[in-house]
């Protein structure tokens, strides 16, 4: 039995894509000759329309909080059984970040283009998007917190990351984007002590600052951003956009959960969503789930050169034209994904004596298991 994989499905394209990341990963393995289990959470996890046609507000937070429930043991179980990774197809925002606010995630993403890199940490452990709701007639009240602690984790994780992508620690900038001149000023001693305990310098920034400095001037060629995910969330597909010319139904990003109890447990995931306006029509673009799966396989099941081989497989299906309808093409899911695994050849390993990639994990970093 080779490495375990674990995939987490929601509802709308989530089965669809699926079954793409599946034939993918099994694919790759059989190129590498490396066997890995794929064990797929018995749960299909609400997309925003699904739960909103199961009825009134009571059902669908009850309905979001089994959700929850739900994905957490999964992901807990996967974390208690050794696995490193899982991949999750997109489900609704609200379950999965009560999920993020107990583990504790953040979203990592490296946005490379002509001008420079960014990493974007966006901190999705606590804030807005992780808050409870009351409700009173006409009245929706939403809780949430700040504190210290998670702050200092997300900074902390933020500098071994950026240390990881670049190890030769040569970093222009690191920016806090977050909205603290709502927060009496604790938020900004939070930054100052930390950054003085790391011996780095922090520019705490308010979001609309942060963008009017990208707009003005760029990115520098390498900037750590650590995002609030109010600011963060909005801007991803932007950043994506305007630095590296890709768009959401292009890309992955990895969540990382800085909790104890399932740290070391990476979860891929598209960055679009559930799409579940294609449901069922074959007609979903496959590009980021392929490219996750081959991102999986490279890093957590040894099969080196595989995202450069998705890359390349990507590269001449494009001049093929083989396209799903979002690119102008008229080709379906089903036959993109045929045409990519078809071209899809074992790139070769990286010469002797380079660098093993490190994924970081909360202690620090650690080789690929
Ligand atoms: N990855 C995630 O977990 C994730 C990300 C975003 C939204 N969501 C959730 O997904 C659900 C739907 O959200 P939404 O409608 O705002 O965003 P969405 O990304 O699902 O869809 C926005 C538009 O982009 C199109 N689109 C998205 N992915 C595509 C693909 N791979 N190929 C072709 N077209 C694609 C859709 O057809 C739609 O027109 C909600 O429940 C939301 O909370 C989840
Ligand atoms: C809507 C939500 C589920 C989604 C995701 O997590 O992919 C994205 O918008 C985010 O907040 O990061």
């Amino acid at each position: 039995m080779g490495r375990n994989i674990g995939l987490a499905v929601g509802r709308g394209t989530g089965p669809e894509l699926a079954d793409v990341f599946e034939q993918t990963a099994h694919h790759i393995g059989g190129l590498y000759s490396r066997s890995v289990t794929i064990t797929r959470s018995p749960r299909i996890y609400h997309s925003y329309s699904s739960l909103l046609a199961e009825g009134d507000t009571r059902r669908m937070r009850r309905g979001t909080e089994e959700d929850a429930d739900h994905y957490e043991r999964f992901c807990r179980d996967q974390a208690d059984r050794g696995t490193s990774a899982i991949f999750r197809t997109a489900i609704n925002a609200q379950s999965l970040y009560l999920v993020r606010r107990r583990l504790r995630a953040v979203k990592v993403d490296l946005i490379a283009g002509a001008s420079g890199e960014l990493l974007l940490i966006r901190d999705a452990a606590q804030g807005f998007y992780t808050g409870e709701n009351s409700h009173s007639p006409g009245v929706v009240t939403r809780t949430m917190t700040f504190s210290r602690e998670i702050t200092d984790q997300v900074i902390s994780f933020a500098l071994r990351r950026a240390r990881d992508e670049w190890p030769d620690d040569d970093v222009d900038e690191i920016v806090m984007a977050y909205k603290f001149h709502l927060l009496d000023g604790a938020f900004t001693e939070w930054v100052a002590d930390a950054a003085a305990r790391h011996g780095v310098d922090i520019a705490l920034r308010q979001p609309d600052t942060v963008n009017r400095d990208l707009i003005e001037r760029g990115p520098s060629r390498r900037t750590l951003i650590i995002g609030g995910n109010e600011w963060a969330d909005a801007m991803h597909a932007v950043l994506l956009d305007r630095f590296a010319a890709e768009r959401q139904e292009s890309r992955f990003t990895e969540n990382i959960h800085l909790h104890p109890e399932v740290s070391g447990l990476v979860e891929f995931q598209t960055v679009h969503g559930s799409a579940d306006d294609l449901a069922g029509r074959d007609r979903v673009n496959p590009t980021a789930t392929v490219r996750a799966a081959a991102a999986i396989m490279e890093r957590h099941a040894h099969c080196t050169g595989a995202i450069r081989a998705m890359e390349l497989a990507l590269e001449s299906v494009r001049t093929l034209g083989v396209h799903t309808p979002d690119l102008g093409g008229d080709h379906s899911t089903t036959a993109m994904t045929a045409a990519l695994l078809d071209v899809l050849e074992p790139h070769a390993a990286p010469p002797p004596g380079s660098t093993p990639r490190l994924h970081i994990v909360p202690g620090g970093p650690r080789a690929d298991p």
